[in-house]
């Protein structure tokens, strides 16, 4: 599991978080909830080891050993958390089928090209999402959509045991968005894996996270279990808004699909 205690980091002087403990245990779905610049993709930056918390630390505990991730290598932490940004323009010419099979590279030496198993393990992940069909074209020449389902198949290519996702769907259409959250929640479910996301769309969250974290002015707001977070008076608090959780504001209802 992963366990970070009292997380608390500033950019200059201006602090996003404070104080702030999450355990991340395998083979659930973790969604963090709150308003732009509430300091979600921060969070996920410092659980990540990407950046450092100025209090407070995170740890990764396996069967045999346990890993700080502000301590350890890039290499070796790549080894049990598979990240993807929230942006992701395309910088080099890489072909799809490339940019997937560099998921590998935390499993292979220093030296050492992919083998034929990390094309199929990049193969079988481009299938899973179905965009096998755009393995040849380039990254830079694809959707902004397409982007994101390519960096998502590379994430699971990694074969991590965590996966952080920034906003997963927020470049996906309707379809898409429940197809990609819900070969994420499968494979949780199947390889007991943690996926631990930033998401916008709370009924999202409640369709596919198992446990809510809810982040306002630097603080853990609430957080739990779905059914038990995800209450009209914590949501009016963490948005600032009035909730309604029966219907649409306008008095028609919610487009859900059938899953
Ligand atoms: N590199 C940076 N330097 C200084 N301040 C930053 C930096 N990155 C983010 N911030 C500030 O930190 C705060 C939290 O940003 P963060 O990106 O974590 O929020 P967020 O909840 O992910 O927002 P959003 O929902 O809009 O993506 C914001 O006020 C933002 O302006």
């Amino acid at each position: 599991m992963i366990v970070g205690t009292n997380i608390t980091f500033s950019y200059q002087n201006h602090p996003i978080l404070s104080g702030i403990n999450v355990t991340i245990e395998p083979g659930k779905i973790y969604g963090f909830l709150g308003r732009n610049g509430s300091g979600k993709t921060t969070m996920l930056r410092v659980i990540n080891g990407l950046l450092k918390p100025q209090h407070g630390d995170v740890k990764i505990h396996t069967d045999t050993k346990t890993l700080d991730v502000h301590k350890e290598s890039r290499a070796l932490i790549a080894k049990e958390i598979g990240f993807v940004p929230q942006e992701h323009r395309g910088v080099f010419p890489y072909r799809v089928l490339e940019m997937v099979v560099m998921g590998r590279n935390p499993h292979l030496g220093y030296f050492e090209r992919p083998k034929d198993e990390d094309y199929q393990e990049a193969i079988k992940a481009l299938q899973d999402i179905g965009i096998q069909h755009l393995w040849d074209k380039s990254f830079m020449e694809i959707s902004g959509g397409e982007r994101q389902m390519v960096l998502i198949a590379r994430v699971i290519a990694q074969g991590a045991k965590y996966l952080i996702l920034d906003e997963p769907t927020s470049h996906l259409d309707f379809k898409n968005q429940h197809q990609i959250l819900q070969l994420v929640k499968n494979i949780s479910r199947e390889r007991q894996v943690a996926a631990i996301m930033a998401m916008h769309d709370p009924n999202l969250a409640v369709c596919f996270a198992d446990h809510i974290l809810m982040l306002k002015h630097g603080r853990l707001m609430a957080e739990g279990a779905v059914d038990h977070v995800m209450t009209e008076v914590n949501l009016k608090q963490l948005y600032d808004m009035n909730i309604d959780l029966s219907g649409l504001p306008c008095g028609r209802k919610y487009v859900l699909p059938a899953i």
